[in-house]
């Protein structure tokens, strides 16, 4: 799904009117029923609505809303302020709302004597993507207002005082909604911790808006959708062997931190690598091969891994609870001079290379890094906003032809030719020490599996919140652990066959 700036979607709407000869007020019409459908599946009829009509096509669609909501039988009552200059669509909404003797229009100064009723759900339809300032003066106070009341609070296309791609001043008044009711596609500002936090739950309306739009027009963002990883995932073949399904070789573990070894070498086991092996500290032997049996031990040091002489012909990925021991440091250091292919590296991996930045540039073309927000901070310095980071990131990659893993909520893919994938699965289960050592060695066993790093990559990122998903569903968000997740990586190989 390609991500559109808020002019280039403008340019798909006027498009699709012209194209597909569909009027502005049409659309409008069409935007209005998609989010009136929704209301109607997810809210019973003994609610109210309460609807916040701004001067632009936002408010336009809240006075659709309004009547189509009446019609379906719900109670509705308006608040706008008349005198504002309504865009053309909106005049005829707002006019076509007022002949309905049965919808209150109020002034939005009168929402503070207004009665709510107890079951009442309050729509946000003040500003769209239009929005070009920030929000000031008395429908800032509104939504301060809003924001406080003990209803749930629906955005529709983008909750108001958020730009549609970019980064919000610090102390910006945003309407913080529960849901958000978006058109047609995916807005940047929606999958940035620092926006996305006010958009709650995001649920996109088709407007059906020309497809032929959609495929010419070009964007370097998107969001993996699951028609992606359809195209990327390969359907094993039952005329295989395990040297189909390549040589993943982890590097992982120090004393006390085995676990992270453990976590790694399940998920490449579980992802589908043909041949696993573990180069590990000769403290982890027993715990590996008893937890991991179908893993094979190289021993690498003793209490920390001190030589990293791995499987030929493996596929690498090396980091997770490594240690930074100097030892550990220097023979990491000496192993990344001389190896050429595309690896994998996480964690203390990364914050060796950190350490030294100039073996940056020794990290071989193609490997993948998966950095959280603090390791790539440590890697590459500090930015003011994810916003700021993904476009550090971006240059980045670029520079060192690598394809960087962003961590976040919705982890950003960041490819070496520039091109950059949000990821939407996974949830705040899987905020606990593990989950990126898992995430390791699905990459790395997808790399080995002969994926191209970029699949990899997008696909390992995919199937890892997918199967977080899957872990939450089944044992809550605070209960689940990454091994948990581990055990739900078969659940999505079943979903995706
Ligand atoms: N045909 C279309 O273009 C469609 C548009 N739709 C809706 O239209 C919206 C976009 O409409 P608009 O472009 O009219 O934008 P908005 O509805 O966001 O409103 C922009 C208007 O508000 C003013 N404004 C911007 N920032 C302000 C601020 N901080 N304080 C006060 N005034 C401010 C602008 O000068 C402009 O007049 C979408 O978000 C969507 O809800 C939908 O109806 C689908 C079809
Ligand atoms: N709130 C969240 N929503 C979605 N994914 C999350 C969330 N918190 C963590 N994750 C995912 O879990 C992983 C955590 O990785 P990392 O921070 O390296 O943890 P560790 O190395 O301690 O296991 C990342 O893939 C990240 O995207
Ligand atoms: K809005």
């Amino acid at each position: 799904m390609k991500i559109f700036l808020a002019s280039q979607i403008k340019k798909w709407d006027s498009f699709t009117m012209r194209n597909e000869s569909v009027s502005s007020l049409q659309l409008m019409e069409r935007a209005a029923q998609s989010c009136v459908n929704w209301f109607f599946n997810n809210f019973e009829n003994k609610f109210s609505f309460s609807i916040f009509c701004g001067q632009g096509n936002n408010g336009g669609d809240g006075f659709a809303i309004a009547r189509l909501l009446y019609y379906k039988g719900f109670d509705v009552t308006v608040f706008t302020d008349e005198n504002q200059k309504f865009s053309e669509d909106t005049l005829v909404n707002f006019q076509r709302c007022k002949e309905i003797s049965a919808i209150d229009i109020l002034d939005f100064e009168q929402v503070n004597d207004f009665t709510f009723k107890e079951n009442s759900v309050i729509i946000d339809a003040l500003f769209g993507i239009g929005l070009n300032r920030k929000i000031e003066g008395k429908i800032a106070t509104l939504i301060k207002f809003l924001n406080e009341l003990p209803f749930p609070r629906v955005s529709v296309d983008i909750p108001s005082g958020l730009m549609a791609d970019e980064m919000i001043d610090e102390n910006a008044i945003v309407f913080k909604a529960d849901e958000t009711l978006t058109f047609q596609a995916w807005k940047k500002a929606m999958l940035h911790p620092e926006t996305g936090v006010f958009c709650g739950n995001i649920h996109i309306m088709d407007i059906f808006l020309s497809d032929e739009f959609n495929s010419s027009e070009e964007s370097n963002e998107f969001v993996t959708g699951e028609k992606l990883i359809h195209k990327i995932y390969n359907i094993r073949s039952e005329f295989s062997h395990k040297g189909t399904y390549g040589k993943t070789n982890l590097a992982a573990g120090s004393y006390g931190k085995m676990g992270a070894a453990v976590l790694a070498t399940k998920a490449a086991l579980k992802s589908g690598s043909g041949l696993t092996f573990i180069l590990a500290p000769k403290c982890g032997y027993e715990i590996l091969q008893t937890s991991c049996p179908e893993a094979m031990f190289i021993n690498g040091g003793e209490n920390h891994i001190i030589n990293f002489d791995f499987e030929e012909d493996a596929v690498i990925g090396i980091g997770p609870g490594l240690g930074t021991n100097f030892q550990t440091e220097s023979a990491f250091m000496e192993f990344l001079k001389q190896y050429k292919k595309p690896l994998v590296i996480d964690a203390d991996a990364l914050n060796i290379i950190a350490k030294h930045t100039q073996f940056l540039k020794h990290i071989p073309k193609k490997s993948i890094i998966t950095p959280h927000p603090k390791e790539f901070e440590r890697l590459f310095g500090k930015t003011e906003n994810s916003f700021e980071r993904l476009k550090l990131a971006r240059q980045k990659a670029q520079e060192l032809q690598i394809y960087i893993v962003l961590k976040d909520h919705h982890t950003q893919i960041i490819t070496a030719d520039n091109q950059v994938y949000y990821n939407i699965t996974g949830n705040a289960g899987m905020a606990k020490g593990g989950s990126g050592d898992v995430l390791l060695g699905i990459v790395t066993s997808l790399l080995a599996q002969n994926y191209s790093p970029e699949h990899a990559a997008i696909f390992g990122v995919w199937l890892h919140g997918k199967a977080g998903d899957f872990a939450a569903q089944k044992f809550s968000k605070e209960a689940m652990l990454p091994s948990d997740l581990i055990d739900e990586i078969g659940t999505v190989f079943k979903y995706l066959n």
